[in-house]
């Protein structure tokens, strides 16, 4: 990693970001929605401390990061979160100067007494 006092490692997160969506193998998960919980960390590399013109295009908007995961997560039905999770990580890999990615997806009413989550960990960290 190159070191600079005027660059650093940047990291864009999204966290606590909460919707509905289609998922799982039960008959009721099939037919009604539930809620999940997408936590994302997007790699972004070593980057300039200040960026130098200060301007939305020459960034990754995190709106854009934002309606990705919803899209993604909400397309299609699929019976396992492993599933959900791996194509949600290829999509975010596919976004411009990303080069890894951490996310975890949870089900926020399965259990009364847990939460049940999936993580994974993609490319460079
Ligand atoms: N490893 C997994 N285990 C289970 C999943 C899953 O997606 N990955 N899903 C279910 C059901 O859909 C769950 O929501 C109801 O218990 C069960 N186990």
């Amino acid at each position: 990693m190159t070191s600079s006092l005027s660059t650093g490692q940047q990291t864009l997160t999204l966290t606590g970001l909460r919707f509905d969506a289609t998922l799982g193998i039960l008959a009721h998960e099939r037919t009604d929605t539930q809620p999940i919980q997408v936590d994302a960390e997007l790699n972004l590399g070593v980057q300039a401390l200040k960026p130098h013109d200060d301007d939305i295009n020459h960034v990754l908007d995190y709106r854009k990061v934002r309606q990705i995961i919803i899209d993604e997560c909400t397309a299609d039905h699929v019976n396992l979160l492993e599933t959900l999770i791996g194509k949600l990580t290829q999509r975010l890999l596919q976004l411009p100067g990303v080069l890894g990615v951490r996310v975890k997806i949870a089900k926020l009413e399965i259990f009364d007494d847990c939460e049940v989550a999936i993580r994974m960990e993609s490319g460079e960290w």
